[in-house]
């Protein structure tokens, strides 16, 4: 009923005559079998979709609005509650107008209609640099990241068997583990005497997270662990993803005028994008360097770098960058999350160790594939931790054909903004869903008082995004997590005595304030 008064409405105040014909000839059809074709008749043209005027929108996001300073997670939760499930935003300045989804069942039928090559809206200055700056680099070989259509399928393709391929990961155990062994020998000697850590172990466990992508993906150690490390690219390069992470969310979120006048800290971000490229681009040559010096024993297996200069060096300078930039501040946020949820929930932390401590009964057992198999509640513990604090807060599709979302009409080609974790803390799926439960997570818990995610949709939980266009460095970041939390909980135990963690968005989520992990011997 209250879907035709609204109807009705529309029908009066619509300014489009097309519109009105499709909805009139829509209500003159009866009866249509499936679900989705009734669907798409009671849907509500794409104009009435409750949005925010340019004038609202810019209010609320300056001192003393609704949404100042707020985590993309409140910023969702209080948009919801004021529009429901869908609501549009204006396009701002180059920014085209965006619709927001937030509903399960919504962002699962945008997903499963996204088609083959989806499009998801990327860094528009790092395309514009490689495409205007550096095409000498990224013209022939497109990025995953910002590129679209047929090029992005050209070298995903090309990518997942090297990336997304179980074998070729394992093969960095030995080197991961021995990061995550030398991370955890220096932020032991940086505690004070309480044993706390430095307020800023968010940047030491960049710096763990940068070490591990690189010695992945550019098949080299950096160094930076060492506290004598004099490698002045490695430090060039840290410098320069520090730059791009603070400078970088002033012109891909922020209203920025750079499409119309470059500015000074614009040139600049352009100045951080070549220096990247350049070193990547040096440590690129010395590994090809390296490679045809060494010789090659006949079950020699080929690392991630190798297939991808064997495709194409740019193709590898290409994937290094994108590592870099995808990879680095994500990993180390969904670690920070995990740590502070063990260091707040002892009881999990304790069942954790045991589980290492029977699969690594000597500290100085190795990780290996095998052990490595054997090891379920390490895994739920990262689920659920990613759960609680996930790195990232909402994804973006174009819509893949015309659907209806929240029983709105949504033309082919809107771009639209998924805000996908507000279900991380929905009780529908995960009951309990404020505390930390990994049990939830494992197949052969069968306590019947314990919550399950069994039943939820899985929807509910895509922190690494869904379809073709998901994460291709998920299994690296598994990797380097699992072996992370192996070495700071078998030996160690991890504990928080602040006020509860506070967390910032900028282009991930980050913690917000002071990460003073206390960390003794056990
Ligand atoms: C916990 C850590 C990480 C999280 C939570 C994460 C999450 C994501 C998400 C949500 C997307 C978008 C997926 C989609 O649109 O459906 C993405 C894309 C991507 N990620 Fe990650 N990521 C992580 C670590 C990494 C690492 C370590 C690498 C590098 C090896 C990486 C490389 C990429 C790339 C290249 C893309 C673009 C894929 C494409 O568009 O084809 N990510 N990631």
């Amino acid at each position: 009923m209250l879907r035709t008064l609204e109807r009705a409405k529309i029908f009066l105040n619509s300014q489009s005559l097309g519109q009105h014909a499709r909805s009139l000839v829509a209500q003159a059809q009866p009866s249509v079998d499936t679900k989705v074709k009734n669907e798409e008749i009671d849907a509500l043209p794409y104009g009435s979709i409750p949005a925010f005027t340019r004038f609202q929108l810019t209010r609320r996001f300056l001192p003393g609005g609704k949404y100042f300073q707020k985590s993309f997670y409140e910023m969702h939760k209080l948009m919801r509650e004021e529009f429901g499930d869908i609501v549009k935003f204006p396009a701002i300045f180059a920014t085209p107008e965006m619709v927001w989804i937030f509903n399960v069942k919504d962002i699962e039928k945008m997903f499963r209609f996204e088609g083959p090559i989806p499009y998801r809206r990327t860094f528009e200055t790092l395309q514009h640099y490689r495409k205007t700056i550096r095409p000498d680099i990224y013209g022939d070989y497109g990025s995953l990241f910002t590129e679209q259509g047929e090029k992005w399928y050209k070298m995903r393709t090309l990518v997942n068997p090297v990336l997304l391929k179980p074998t070729t990961v394992k093969l960095y155990i030995p080197q991961v583990d021995e990061i995550a062994k030398e991370f955890v020998e220096m932020i032991l000697s940086k505690r004070d005497e309480t044993n706390e850590v430095p307020a800023q172990f968010g940047d030491y466990i960049n710096m763990w997270s940068l070490e591990s992508i690189t010695c992945i993906s550019l098949n080299r150690r950096l160094g930076i662990l060492n506290q004598n490390y004099h490698d002045e690219n490695a430090e060039k390069l840290i410098k320069l993803i520090r730059a791009f992470l603070t400078d970088v969310y002033d012109f891909e979120v922020n209203p920025s005028v750079w499409k119309f006048y470059e500015t000074k800290a614009f040139k600049k971000l352009m100045e951080v994008y070549d220096g990247m490229t350049n070193i990547i681009l040096h440590y690129v040559d010395k590994a090809i360097e390296d490679i045809k010096a060494q010789p090659k024993a006949d079950d020699h297996e080929e690392s991630i770098l190798e297939k991808l200069i064997k495709i194409n060096k740019n193709a590898a300078v290409i994937m290094c960058v994108d590592s870099l930039i995808a990879g680095v501040d994500a990993t180390s946020s969904a670690s920070i999350g995990i740590l502070y949820c063990l260091a707040k929930n002892q009881d999990k932390q304790d069942k954790l160790r045991e589980e290492l401590r029977k699969i690594l009964p000597n500290k100085s057992d190795d990780l290996t594939p095998e052990k490595m198999r054997n090891m379920p509640y390490l895994r739920a513990v990262i689920k659920e931790g990613i759960r609680l604090y996930p790195p990232t807060a909402a994804n973006t599709r174009a819509a893949g054909k015309d659907i209806t979302l929240a029983g709105y009409q949504i033309p082919k080609g809107t771009e639209i903004v998924v805000a996908s974790t507000l279900a991380h803390y929905d009780e529908q799926f995960f009951p309990q869903g404020r505390k930390f439960i990994p049990e939830r997570w494992l197949k052969d818990n069968t306590d019947p008082e314990c919550p399950r995610v069994k039943n939820a949709n899985p929807f509910s939980f895509i922190p690494f995004g869904f379809g073709p266009r998901m994460c291709a460095g998920r299994r690296i970041a598994e990797l380097e997590i699992e072996a992370l939390l192996t070495r700071m909980i078998r030996d160690y135990r991890i504990e928080w005595h602040h006020s509860d963690l506070k967390i910032k968005s900028v282009m991930v989520n980050i913690p917000d304030g002071d990460l003073k992990f206390k960390i003794t011997e056990v």
